[in-house]
C-alpha cells in the first residue's frame, strides 16, 4: 500500500509550558501536567487499598503511589505487517482502511453504505472527560483524542502469507465484502502481494496445504528463517520510510507447542532450539523472535501458545513488546460482558453452552482437532476471573459447567452463527435461562480489533513511566496486558492476574490513558448529582 504521509495530527502546535490544546481541543489545566513540543508529562497519584487479614478479619489501608508518565507526542510514520495478510481478516482490514482513507461510499441492496471504523474502540467509542461547569452534564470525547495516536488511515500495510494470491484475488476468496466496495479498492489491492512466509505443516491443519504456494524453503525452525523475517521487516520499514513497524499475527490457528524443558523454557534454550530446528518451535514463535530482535511489537491474534516462556524472557531481555492472544470478536466478547453482569448481579451461573458454526477458512482449519483445541482453551478460560471473584456464589474451585463447540459448515462462510445458553440459579431455587443467537460477520468484527491492537500497541511504544522522584524513565512491561480488551486469552506479565471481564478491561485501558494526561479514573459516583 502506498505509504501515506503521516501528518503530525497527534501533536497540536507549539505549547506553552502549562496548557495547550491536544487533539479534539481538550486542554488539561493542572500543575501536574506539563506539555512540551516533544512530550506530555503527568504526575499521577495512583490510589489503591492494601488489605491484610488478621484476628479473623480484613484490615484495609488506603495507599497512594505517585508515578510520572511521559508520552512522546510525535507519532511518526507507522507500518503494520500482517502475518496471514491474504486471509479473511487481512484482506478485510486492508480494504477497510483503503475505503476509509478515500471516504468511499458504495451501493448495497439495503442502500448506500459509507466507510467507517465501527467496532473499533479507539476510533468509534467515547470516554467521559468530565462535567460541564455550566450545565452539569457529562462531557464525552472520542477515545482516540485522549492522547496523540496514530490514525488507521495513515498506516502503511504489508505482510506475509503462505498463499501467494494478491490481495484483490484473496479478497474475492474471502467472500466478505460487497462487490460494489471490492470494485472500488480492487486496483490498489491487486498490486499488493504477500511476502513468502515460513510454513511448518505440522502446526496447522493438513487441509491448509493447498494454499501453501508462497513459502520460504525449510519446514522447521531455523536461524535462517529468523534472519529472513528480520530482513523482511527492515526492508519494509526502509522502503516505506517508516519510523516503526508493528507486526500482527492473523494467520491460521496453530496447534499448541509442547512446553519442553531445555527447549522453550528460557530465551537461550529457545534460541538454541531454533538453531537446531527443533520440531516444537512454531512459525508464530519464529515470527515473534524476529520481531523482538527488530524491536517491532508483535501481537498474536490467534489462540496458540506462541509466547512460550523462552519467548517472553527474550522480549523482556530486549525490552520488546508482545501482545495476545486471540481476537475477542463476537461470541466470547458477549460472554465476557454477560457473565460479568450475571455474577456481579449475584446470579449463580451454573452452565454455559457455547456452540458455533462457520464456513470460512478459519473454520476449515479449526475442523482439525489440534487446532480446535487451541481455540477451545482460549474460549473456555474467559470466565475464570469473574467466577473466582465471587466467593459468595462459588466455593473454592467451583465453577459453571462450560462447553465450547465449533463446527465447520462451508455454506455460511464468514457469517458465523453463535448459539449460547446461559443457565443460572436464582432466588429460592428458581432458574434463569438466557439463550442467544448471535450472527457474527467474523472478519468485519475482527478487523477493527486489529486496528485497535495496532494503534494501542503503537501508543505504548511512546509511553514511559517512573516512580515520582526517580531519575530513569522505563517502558511498560514487555507483555502489553493493556491490550486485553481486544483479546480472548489476555497475555499478562508472568505471575500477574488475568482479567477477562470486558468492562474492567476497557476501564483499565481508558484510565491508564487518562493518567498519562493527569486525569482521574472515572468512578461514576457523580456525587455532584447526589450531594446538594
Ligand atoms: N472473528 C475472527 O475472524 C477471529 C476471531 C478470533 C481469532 N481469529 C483468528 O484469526 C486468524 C485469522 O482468521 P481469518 O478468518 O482471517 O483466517 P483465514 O484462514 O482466512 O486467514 C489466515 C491466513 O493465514 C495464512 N497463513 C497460514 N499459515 C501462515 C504462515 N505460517 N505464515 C503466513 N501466513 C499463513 C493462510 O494462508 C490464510 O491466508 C485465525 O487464527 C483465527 O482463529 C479470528
Ligand atoms: O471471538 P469469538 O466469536 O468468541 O470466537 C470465534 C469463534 O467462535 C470461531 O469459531 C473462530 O473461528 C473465530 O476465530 C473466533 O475465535
Amino acid at each position: 500500500m502506498a505509504p501515506h504521509a503521516n501528518d503530525e495530527s497527534g501533536n497540536a502546535g507549539g505549547m506553552s509550558m502549562h496548557e495547550s490544546s491536544t487533539p479534539a481541543g481538550f486542554t488539561v489545566q493542572s500543575p501536574n501536567v506539563k506539555y512540551s513540543d516533544a512530550d506530555i508529562t503527568s504526575k499521577y497519584t495512583y490510589r489503591t487499598t492494601d488489605v491484610s487479614f488478621a484476628n479473623g478479619g480484613f484490615s484495609a489501608a488506603p495507599k497512594e503511589t505517585v508515578y510520572d508518565f511521559k508520552t512522546e507526542r510525535k507519532v511518526g510514520k507507522v507500518g503494520v505487517m500482517l502475518v496471514g495478510w491474504g486471509g479473511n481478516n487481512g484482506t478485510t482490514v486492508t480494504a477497510g482502511i483503503l475505503a476509509n482513507r478515500r471516504k468511499l461510499e458504495w451501493e448495497t441492496r439495503e442502500g448506500l453504505r459509507a466507510a467507517n471504523y465501527y467496532g473499533s474502540v479507539v476510533m468509534s467509542s467515547t470516554v467521559k472527560l468530565g462535567t460541564d461547569t455550566k450545565t452539569g452534564k457529562d462531557v464525552n470525547i472520542p477515545l482516540q483524542s485522549l492522547l496523540p495516536m496514530a490514525h488507521p488511515n495513515d498506516l502503511t500495510i504489508g505482510g506475509w502469507d503462505i498463499s501467494g494470491m494478491d490481495l484483490a484475488a484473496a479478497m474475492d476468496r474471502a467472500q466478505v465484502l460487497e462487490p460494489t466496495l471490492k470494485s472500488l479498492v480492487r486496483k490498489e489491492m491487486v498490486s499488493m502481494k504477500p511476502l513468502p512466509s515460513i510454513y511448518y505443516p505440522d502446526f496447522i491443519a493438513a487441509n491448509q496445504e493447498d494454499r501453501a504456494d508462497n513459502v520460504i524453503a525449510g519446514s522447521k525452525a531455523s536461524m535462517e528463517h529468523v534472519e529472513h523475517l528480520r530482513k523482511d521487516i527492515r526492508d519494509f520499514k526502509s522502503a516505506n520510510g517508516l519510523d516503526k513497524v508493528i507486526v500482527l499475527w492473523t494467520a491460521n490457528t496453530e496447534r499448541y507447542a509442547d512446553l519442553v524443558p531445555g527447549v522453550n523454557d528460557t530465551a537461550d534454550n529457545m534460541m538454541k532450539a531454533i538453531a537446531d530446528g527443533h520440531p516444537e518451535i512454531a512459525p508464530s514463535t519464529v515470527f515473534a523472535v524476529a520481531c523482538i530482535l527488530e524491536s517491532a511489537p508483535f501481537i498474536n491474534g490467534s489462540p496458540q501458545n506462541t509466547f512460550v516462556p523462552g519467548c517472553i524472557q527474550l522480549a523482556e531481555k530486549h525490552g520488546a513488546f508482545l501482545g495476545g492472544d486471540d481476537f475477542k470478536s463476537g461470541q466470547t466478547k458477549m460472554k465476557s460482558a454477560l457473565v460479568d453482569f450475571m455474577i456481579n448481579a449475584g446470579i449463580k451461573l451454573t452452565s454455559i453452552a457455547s456452540y458455533n458454526h462457520l464456513g470460512n477458512n478459519d473454520g476449515k482449519n479449526l475442523s482439525s482437532q489440534k487446532q480446535f483445541r487451541s481455540k477451545e482453551i482460549s474460549k473456555s478460560n474467559v470466565v475464570d476471573d469473574m467466577v473466582a471473584a465471587n466467593n459468595v456464589l462459588y466455593k473454592e474451585g467451583e465453577h459453571p459447567d462450560h462447553t465450547v463447540v465449533i463446527k465447520y459448515m462451508p455454506a455460511v462462510g464468514d457469517n458465523k452463527r453463535a448459539l449460547d445458553e446461559y443457565y443460572a440459579e436464582i432466588f429460592l431455587g428458581g432458574h434463569q435461562t438466557i439463550s442467544m443467537f448471535n450472527v457474527c460477520e467474523d472478519s468485519l468484527l475482527a478487523s477493527p480489533l486489529i486496528i485497535d491492537l495496532v494503534l494501542i500497541a503503537e501508543l505504548f511504544t511512546r509511553v514511559q513511566w517512573r516512580k515520582n522522584g526517580e531519575q530513569d524513565w522505563k517502558s511498560f512491561h514487555s507483555v502489553l496486558s493493556v491490550l486485553s480488551y481486544m483479546l480472548k486469552a489476555p497475555l499478562t506479565p508472568p505471575g500477574t492476574p488475568v482479567v477477562n471481564a470486558l468492562a474492567k478491561q476497557r476501564s483499565a485501558l481508558i484510565n491508564i490513558m487518562k493518567a498519562c494526561v493527569g486525569l482521574e479514573p472515572e468512578n461514576d459516583m457523580t456525587l455532584e448529582h447526589k450531594l446538594f
